[in-house]
């Protein structure tokens, strides 16, 4: 098992900080984005999936971000009201930033890929003067995504809500999520990541996230070996996620878990890391053993990589359950 404590009595489950943003996920697929003709709009960036993904089964988030002052920016808030994501702590942008948006382009279910535009944006425009300590102490859980340490003063922001959270016992959740049109290098990057992934609980990324966080090692490290390097920190759980073959969980104790997936029609690939996080840390909460916790990933993952959006097709429990009866199982290979 894992030694995760949730301070019971605190308002809210889940706070989200980092980047909030606009998909345009291509209507017209499995062809190149230049056949593209019209594009639908969702509420993006991981982080907000993630967190609409945790309401939507049931947990009380919030969110800690900026985004642009203009109609993209007072979707994004609209939207995740309407999640019921409490929107206080979202700060709104007064230097012309603008709201980052993310192109999809669906080539066929296996030949996905995103052109992100990020030039000015206001997610990495997010401060340490946006970061409140009192919001951050009555949360159960801080969720950290990586690319929220892209830059300045985005990163600092990031850092000190860390410090809060491990002040006040707050479980830190680092979701990797490298995207690497939002770095200027992959040494700087590591640099930071590493950086932060020593003061989280509970880390999640995919193996290539991992090896770009371990470039600097003489070796390259298998899971085990990249699960105990974070356990010498504060981590409690590494998650290694791989893709269509599953996803390896180590906690602590020296114990391991693997999950495989659930067989399902993709229409497209991305959107499977954020819809496996929300459920994963849904089961968290429920304290649920791991290889439980995995498997409603797993399944939320799959139902989503069969839908168009992200954000909008993250499921409820009901949803998860259903599926999860009716689905073929494919077990790690
Ligand atoms: N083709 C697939 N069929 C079924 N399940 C899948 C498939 N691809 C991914 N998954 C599920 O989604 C989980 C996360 O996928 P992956 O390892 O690709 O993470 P990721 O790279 O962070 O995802 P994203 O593409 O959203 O960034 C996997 O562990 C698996 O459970
Ligand atoms: O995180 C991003 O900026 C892209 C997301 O908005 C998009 O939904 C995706 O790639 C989900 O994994």
């Amino acid at each position: 098992m894992y030694n995760l404590e949730f301070k019971e009595g605190r308002p809210l489950d889940l706070i989200g900080i980092g980047r909030l943003c606009i998909d345009l996920n291509a209507d017209q697929f499995n062809r190149p984005m230049e056949e593209t003709k019209s594009f639908t709009k969702y509420v993006g960036g991981s982080p907000a999936n993630i967190t609409i993904g945790a309401s939507r089964l049931g947990l009380k988030p919030g969110f800690i971000g900026k985004v642009s002052d203009d109609q993209m920016g007072r979707f994004i808030v609209d939207y995740l009201k309407g999640d019921n994501i409490d929107t206080t702590n979202i700060a709104v942008d007064h230097t012309g930033a603008v709201t980052g948006l993310a192109f999809t382009e669906i080539k066929s279910p296996e030949d996905c890929s995103i052109l992100m535009y990020r030039d000015n944006v206001a997610d990495l425009k997010l401060s340490t003067d946006d970061v409140s300590e009192d919001y951050i102490k009555n949360a159960k859980a801080l969720h950290i995504s990586g690319t929220a340490l892209a830059a300045s003063p985005s990163r600092e922001a990031v850092f000190l809500a860390l410090e809060y959270a491990r002040k006040h016992e707050v479980v830190v959740i680092f979701d990797i999520d490298y995207r690497p049109y939002t770095w200027n290098n992959d040494k700087e990057t590591a640099t930071y990541y590493n950086l932060a992934a020593e003061k989280c609980d509970v880390i999640i990324g995919t193996r290539d996230e991992f090896d770009m966080m371990e470039q600097f090692e003489k070796e390259k490290k298998s899971d085990e070996e990249t699960a105990s390097k974070w356990f010498s920190h504060n981590a409690e759980i590494v998650v290694i996620k791989h893709g269509a073959k599953g996803s390896f969980a180590y906690t602590k104790d020296g114990n391991s878990h693997t999950s495989g997936t659930f067989k399902t029609k993709v229409l497209k690939t991305f959107g499977a890391g954020d819809s496996y996080a929300s459920a994963f840390i849904y089961g968290l909460f429920q304290h649920w053993d791991l290889s439980k916790a995995m498997e409603y990933g797993s399944a939320s993952a799959a139902i989503v990589i069969s839908r168009h959006s992200c954000s909008d097709a993250m499921p409820t429990t009901k949803e998860i359950d259903d599926f999860k009866a009716k689905a073929e199982r494919q077990e790690i290979s």
